[in-house]
């Protein structure tokens, strides 16, 4: 995906804290499997994606890695429901979240976003919002009432585990787009937390930033992946086998859908890779 999506992380993350939160900033989520069964998908008569199966296990990182165009971010965007937004899309297979099905009709899409939250490509904090306000956007956009306690605790506690805290702690009140790139990628990360995802999905998130405040990010994904699973697409080699678990390599041949080549374990995708086409690859040979 290149562009960035304004308009759609709250709604893609609109949940809240439940009522009588007093220890909402103290517990913590607990990290969720996600897992994808026959995934198929489509634009219109455009077929982007063909049967793919993948499981992404709880409280690890899970790369997702491959040339322009092979279907990463719109395998990214089923696992939360947001492909349907698109009006052409279509879609086959299954997503399971711990084994329940985030597409059972009788389930509300919103409690899918709640528990599968996401992060773009390019930092959208809302600018004129405060850095505060800008956490408890999701509190905000549902109209869930929480003492000003409560939201003091889970302002700090997403923004530590934002690995922003330190950084803005003296100026909460200050506008969010007056950060730099890094902080407000940061913020929008610790935006993401408040409504205490299980599975965090993460689409190029350090792909606008320069390597320090990319380092700062993939620390931060390291500390988080205790409490929330994440599936991060990036382009960077480097950075899928420093900061992922596991790895899939998407690949479209020529005028055919993406599927995924190989997938398991970083080290050994990277070191001993099973198919010369993820060894090209992984290698910067082609993509
Ligand atoms: N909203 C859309 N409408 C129509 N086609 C789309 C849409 N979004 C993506 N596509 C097409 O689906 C295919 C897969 O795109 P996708 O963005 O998922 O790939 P990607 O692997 O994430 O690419 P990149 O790494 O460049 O972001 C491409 O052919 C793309 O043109």
């Amino acid at each position: 995906m290149t562009v960035s999506d304004q308009t759609t992380v709250l709604p893609a993350t609109p949940a809240v804290p439940g009522p009588g939160a007093t220890s909402a900033a103290a517990s913590g989520p607990t990290p969720a499997e996600l897992e994808a069964r026959g995934i198929t998908a489509w634009f219109g008569q455009h077929q982007v994606l063909d049967r793919v199966s993948l499981r992404m296990p709880a409280g690890q990182i899970t790369a997702l890695i491959g040339p322009s165009g092979c279907g990463k971010s719109t395998f990214l965007r089923i696992l939360n429901r947001m492909h349907e937004l698109v009006p052409s899309a279509r879609l086959g297979g299954e997503v399971l979240l711990d084994g329940e099905d985030v597409y059972d009709p009788d389930k509300r899409l919103i409690d899918a976003r709640r528990a599968i939250g996401m992060v773009f490509q390019k930092p959208n904090p809302f600018p004129a919002m405060s850095i505060r306000e800008n956490v408890l956007a999701g509190l905000k956009l549902t109209g869930t009432k929480a003492s000003r306690s409560v939201k003091d605790e889970l302002v700090e506690s997403c923004l530590r585990k934002g690995g922003l805290w330190a950084e803005v702690k003296d100026r909460l009140d200050a506008p969010g787009g007056g950060l730099s790139g890094g902080q407000q990628q940061r913020l929008c990360i610790a935006r993401s937390l408040a409504i205490k995802p299980r599975v965090l999905l993460m689409d190029e998130p350090c792909s606008a930033l320069d390597p320090t405040s990319t380092r700062v990010i993939e620390e931060t994904m390291k500390e988080l992946a205790r409490e929330v699973t994440i599936v991060i697409v990036t382009h960077n080699m480097q950075q899928a086998a420093r900061v992922s678990d596991q790895c899939a390599f998407f690949l479209a041949a020529q005028g055919t859908p993406g599927v995924i080549v190989e997938h398991g374990d970083t080290d050994a995708m990277f070191q001993r890779p099973r198919d010369p086409r993820t060894s090209d690859y992984v290698h910067g040979r082609f993509g």
